[in-house]
């Protein structure tokens, strides 16, 4: 399924937090980073998408108007990852995720659900309740909640923000492999310009409620960019791999 954003505004009552959100067709297959400084509009880009919060303008996925979509199609159609952690109750890990899947009414459902204990290495986790796990351990379960469904669109409000170095990459490769196998779309919400540059074919920088750039990851992040969208001075330099590397250097 492909996405199509033409000019998405969104407004809190009377003040304006989004304006001119377009884009060329994203394709499927595409895991595209959403970039930028505090305040600059992500979460409520992915809300507005996740259909919390009205957008104006138009988004559609594979020619269906997001804002137009049945509950079901809600559903099935889009993963929303939220910047909060699950909350901590007596459920059982295996429980909320299952709940996730159940909403499908899929008859492989235990297939599912098993699937995605393995591919996120949490299977230990299965039988915590929830208040006894960590927040990082929380975000996994929050994450394994889409992934469960396998969506066309996932919406990714920083899923890695409380995760460790090992369990970053974990992630990074199971939503880039699902990004694949699925040719869904991802909308990666992150800090780390350096993430963006490995695993994102696309960065979309928001800098003020706007797009600063948008396009090829090594096009778009230039010292240039990062100066203008986060105030830093910063270096692009290859690392032993051959890969660019962005160095900060002090705040502007
Ligand atoms: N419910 C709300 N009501 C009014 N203004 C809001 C609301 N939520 C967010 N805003 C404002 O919208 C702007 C964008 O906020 P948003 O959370 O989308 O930024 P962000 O880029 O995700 O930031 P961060 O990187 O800090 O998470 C900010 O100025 C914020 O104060």
């Amino acid at each position: 399924m492909s996405l199509e954003l033409n000019n998405i505004g969104v407004a809190y009552g009377t003040k304006q937090v989004l304006s001119n959100i377009t884009t060329d067709t994203i394709k499927p297959g595409s895991l595209v980073a959403l970039l930028g400084q505090n305040g600059a509009g992500k979460s409520t880009f992915v809300k507005s998408l996740a259909g919390l919060i009205p957008y104006q303008g138009h988004a559609y996925l594979e020619g269906m108007e997001l804002a137009k979509m049945h509950q079901y199609e809600r559903l099935k159609n889009i993963g929303y990852v939220p910047q909060t952690l699950p909350q901590g109750n007596s459920l059982l890990a295996y429980e909320v995720i299952k709940s996730a899947a159940s909403a499908l009414q899929q008859h492989n459902q235990e297939h599912l659900i098993e699937e995605v204990f393995e591919r996120l290495s949490i299977a230990h986790l299965a039988f915590y309740p929830m208040h006894k796990l960590s927040g990082g351990q929380k975000q996994m379960i929050s994450l394994a909640q889409a992934l469960v469904r396998h969506p066309k669109l996932y919406l990714l409000d920083e899923p890695t923000s409380a995760l460790d170095l090992n369990w970053q990459m974990q992630v990074l490769n199971t939503i880039r492999e699902e990004v694949n196998s699925q040719n869904s779309i991802a909308l990666l919400i992150s800090h780390d310009i350096n993430l963006a540059l490995r695993y994102c074919d696309q960065v979309i920088l928001l800098h003020q409620g706007n797009i600063l750039s948008i396009g090829n990851p090594k096009n778009s992040l230039t010292t240039e960019n990062i100066a203008l969208a986060y105030k830093v001075e910063a270096r692009i330099e290859t690392c032993s791999q051959g890969h660019p590397i962005v160095l900060v250097d002090k705040p502007i």
